[in-house]
């Protein structure tokens, strides 16, 4: 896995690094060599163009450009202003060493100059606005973005594109399209999510330093990037000695005269995934359109009210049947209502694994007045307990309704808030998204996102079925839950992939997710299994750039 660390941790880090004697210039300069030898691996690059800025970005800026210099590359720096007149010394003397190097200089070209410059360049060095950055990029760089975007160059950003946050993902202004972002010491969560996945391209982790490795585990990453091989442990070996019951069985809950179709896709995606016996209970109104829906998925009609949803007498019919499978479902499509409610705390109160997903959420969230931080007795239990809520489920949770996370950072803290009340390895948040990150107690693990296909209405009951699925087949430690689910989205990531094959990247839909979930999950096992076959020949699913261009 590999550590992710906020911006501000980032920093702390590169100060720890100069206590143990690696001066920041020597860390640009260590900076500058990694752009540069990118840049470098590049086939038939020979003409570079560098942007730098004002801060320690563009100084990385101008060390790669004198490195490439150096190695006969064809470069030129375009600046804002004179070397002479940057106000960062480090900054300042870099450029200057380039510029007497022999690198050209441009000082604040009109937009046609640079336009045709940039056209002209095979490599366009992005070192504008780094980690320093904040708000909407001033001029001239929101016109240099502009024209790089537009330059059809091989654009390689250094630490972060211009315009990004590296911290939240977010571009509140224009920002640069990167093929590929070299980052300095490591990961940050604005890179992985949401415009970032659009912006970085491949994501190329550049250490700097021997202690590197070290300090940043000691600076206590917020989350953890999932690497295929670290998924190795959950698979289980082949056997051809199981019967439908030892592959798992799963009990998904959920359904109401206005959803029927919620429960019937998690329960066909739970059985897709690979559970042997899939039992789906419905209130009684909608069963038989449900059972004429269902082949191999026995239907059971639960007492439910006048308007289609369940009443409360059916919580302990629930508890029962849930006592005697693997794992439950439930949530998806069932409405908030009193009876709804009592099933959810009747199955809180059980024994067994369960999955909460979708109005079972807000079930919770109308039990505890959007505070289920604040009840954690709710929560408390042995068993697993996975909740999977997409950002506004995930608000109404944690009293955010009027402000929901609008970044991985957010909705991980707003996650961390539920796994903390409780304390318990056993909870589990998947705060879903663009990007998704399974948080617990003990850690938070990013699986890769997968394709935006995925976004379309079921897809999110879908992976409900495949967590719930999983959870049945392999009785994992509670401390391995995170990665459970993660490699659950990362199964749903990678049918989303074959469906959007199969119909094109915007026809997919939800069932179509379903159909694709037992190749996806027989691809996903040959590539945990054999990584190098996965990269080489055969073109793996699992691409391992951020925007599944190349090497992260
Ligand atoms: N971490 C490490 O170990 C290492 C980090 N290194 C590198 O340092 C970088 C961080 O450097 P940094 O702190 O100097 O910030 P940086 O991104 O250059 O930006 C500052 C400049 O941008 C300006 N500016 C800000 N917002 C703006 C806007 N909206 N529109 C326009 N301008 C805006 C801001 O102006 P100000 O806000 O001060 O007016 C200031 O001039 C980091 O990303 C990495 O590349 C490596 O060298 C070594 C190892
Ligand atoms: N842009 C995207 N890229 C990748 N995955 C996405 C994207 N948007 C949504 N997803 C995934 O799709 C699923 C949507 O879940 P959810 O919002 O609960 O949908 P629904 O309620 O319609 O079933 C989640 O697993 C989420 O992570
Ligand atoms: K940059």
């Amino acid at each position: 896995m590999q550590p992710v660390l906020n911006v501000e941790d980032v920093r702390r880090v590169e100060a720890a690094l100069t206590e143990v004697g690696v001066s920041v210039s020597e860390l640009m300069h260590r900076a500058g060599a990694a752009a540069a030898s990118e840049v470098a691996r590049m086939e038939g690059a020979d003409t570079v163009t560098v942007l730098a800025g004002l801060g320690n970005n563009g100084g990385d800026g101008w060390v790669a450009a004198e490195n490439l210099h150096g190695k006969g590359f064809d470069v030129t720096v375009v600046t804002p202003v004179e070397p002479d007149d940057l106000r960062g010394d480090i900054a300042r003397v870099v450029a200057k060493s380039a510029q007497d190097s022999g690198v050209k200089v441009v000082v604040g070209p009109p937009r046609e100059t640079l336009d045709v410059l940039l056209m002209g360049s095979d490599v366009v060095v992005d070192a504008m606005l780094g980690t320093g950055f904040h708000g909407e990029p001033r001029a001239p760089f929101d016109i240099w973005i502009d024209s790089v975007n537009a330059s059809g160059s091989h654009v390689i950003a250094v630490d972060v594109p211009s315009g990004l946050s590296a911290q939240t993902g977010l571009a509140s202004g224009k920002y640069v399209v990167a093929d590929l972002t070299v980052t300095m010491l490591s990961l940050k969560p604005g890179l992985l999510s949401d415009r970032g996945r659009d912006a970085c391209g491949a994501i190329v982790v550049a250490p700097l330093a021997e202690q590197t490795e070290r300090l940043v585990r000691e600076a206590d990453p917020v989350a953890w990037r999932a690497d295929l091989d670290d998924y190795v442990d959950l698979l289980e070996p082949p056997s051809n000695a199981v019967d439908k019951f030892t592959r798992g069985s799963v009990l998904v809950v959920g359904g109401s005269s206005r959803f029927p179709g919620a429960p019937m896709m998690a329960a066909m995606a739970a059985a897709r995934a690979g559970a042997g016996y899939v039992t789906l209970a419905v209130p009684a109104q909608i069963a038989p359109i449900v059972q004429s829906q269902m082949l191999e998925i026995p239907v059971v009609a639960l007492p439910c009210e006048a308007d289609g949803t369940f009443s409360l007498k059916a919580a302990d019919l629930v508890a029962e049947l849930a006592e005697k499978r693997s794992a439950t479902l439930v949530g998806p499509g069932m409405r908030v209502t009193s009876g709804t409610v009592g099933i959810v705390s009747t199955l809180l109160a059980g024994k067994r694994p369960l999955v909460v997903d979708a109005d079972a959420l807000n079930c919770i969230s109308r039990l505890t007045s959007n505070r289920v931080d604040d009840f954690p007795e709710l929560l408390r239990r042995d068993a697993p307990l996975i909740m999977t809520p997409h950002r506004m489920e995930l608000a109404r949770l944690v009293g955010l309704q009027d402000t929901p996370p609008t970044s991985l950072t957010s909705a991980m803290e707003a996650a961390r808030r539920i796994v903390w009340s409780d304390g318990g390895s056993e909870v589990c948040v998947v705060a879903k998204g663009s990007a998704t990150a399974c948080v617990s107690v003990d850690v938070a693990i990013l699986p890769k996102p997968g394709p935006a296909a995925l976004a379309t209405a079921g897809s999110g009951d879908v992976l409900g079925g495949v967590i719930a699925a999983l959870l049945a087949r392999t009785g994992v430690e509670n401390e391995d839950l995170p990665l459970l689910a993660a490699m659950a989205c990362e199964m749903h990531g990678y049918a989303g992939t074959i469906a959007a094959e199969r119909y094109g990247s915007r026809g997919v839909m939800a069932r179509d997710i379903i159909d694709a979930l037992g190749l996806a999950e027989d691809a996903f096992e040959e590539e945990v299994a054999f990584p190098d076959a996965a990269k080489s020949g055969r073109e793996g699913r699992r691409d391992e750039g951020a925007d599944g261009k190349g090497d992260e």
